[in-house]
């Protein structure tokens, strides 16, 4: 028998989206491009495609509980990401057994609304998401619209961003990342990064195109697969920009609404493949 390979692993508390684009399918495909060993707890199944939701349908509590138990029992998770977590009640179950299994280099992605407008996360999660999930944050990588529900702070401003930032840093986050996707229409994102100590922006090209279903699941998992490897939360911020930006840039042609980002990019570039 061959020697065998040692891997890190990272996972994924997340919705499916059976469309592939966002969500799990999101995850696991930037888990394998990064070369991450993926591993995947479902919150939710959606019946989702590129033009939006059109159906969720969670897992029951006892079946979220059974999965993080059978994850823990024998694979510790190197990073974790949490993506749609349903409710508050899913939200503080799975908090809590993250703090009882002792996971560390977690990463929460506060989705609410998937970018149709479907919503993704009730109102009364809110409070969950504070309470429970912001102080197990690794990094926190709202978006903007996430970052004003979360912080109470409307963000018309490169000031308000930075306040929105602090306040998030201050809930218990150990870095923030406010992403820019929704910020402005220029000819550049900026995302805004606050470690407590530093506040720094990462400016590139805003790409024209419909085509960004799932960026920001897709961004939040590159995140984990680089905390997975052992990477500072600087430079895992800086890969996984890469990674996106990458993928945003070489769009496919997938479905008939916001298609989905292109997960091989990175690595077929990588290879001279493009
Ligand atoms: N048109 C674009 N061109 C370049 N980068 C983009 C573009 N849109 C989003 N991004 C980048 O993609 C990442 C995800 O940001 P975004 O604000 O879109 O997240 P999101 O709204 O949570 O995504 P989703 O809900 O679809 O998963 C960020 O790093 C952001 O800067
Ligand atoms: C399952 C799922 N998670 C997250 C998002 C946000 O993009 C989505 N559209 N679907």
């Amino acid at each position: 028998m061959g020697q065998l390979i040692k891997v890190s692993k990272a996972l994924t508390i997340a919705g499916s989206d059976s469309g592939g684009g966002a969500g799990i399918q999101a995850d696991l495909k930037t888990f394998q491009e990064l070369g991450v060993y993926g591993m995947s707890v479902l919150t939710a199944v959606t019946a989702q495609n590129t033009t939006g939701v059109q159906g969720v349908f969670p897992v029951s509590i006892e079946g979220l509980e059974a999965q993080l138990a059978s994850i823990a029992s024998d694979l510790t998770p190197d990073a974790i990401k949490t993506g749609m977590l349903f409710s508050g009640e899913y939200i503080e179950r799975t908090a809590y057994m993250i703090r009882k299994f002792a996971w560390e280099n977690v990463v929460v992605d506060p989705v609410m609304v998937a970018k149709g407008g479907a919503t993704l996360l009730g109102e009364e999660a809110l409070h969950a998401m504070k309470t429970c999930m912001l102080q197990l944050a690794k990094i926190v990588t709202p978006n903007i619209p996430e970052a004003e529900a979360l912080t109470g702070i409307e963000i018309n401003s490169p000031e308000a961003r930075e306040e929105a930032a602090r306040v998030l840093f201050d809930a218990g986050a150990d870095h923030v990342v406010v992403k820019g996707g929704h910020f402005g229409n220029g000819d550049f994102v900026t995302d805004l990064v606050f470690n407590g100590i530093e506040m720094f922006e990462l400016i590139e090209k805003r790409i024209q195109t419909k085509n960004t279903h799932g960026t920001g699941c897709t961004f939040s998992a590159a995140l984990a697969a680089e905390l997975a490897y052992g990477r500072k939360p600087e430079s895992a911020i800086v890969n996984a920009k890469k990674y996106i930006q990458t993928a945003i840039e070489h769009g496919i042609d997938v479905g008939s609404g916001h298609g989905p980002v292109n997960h091989f990019a990175y690595r077929r570039i990588a290879h001279e493949q493009y």
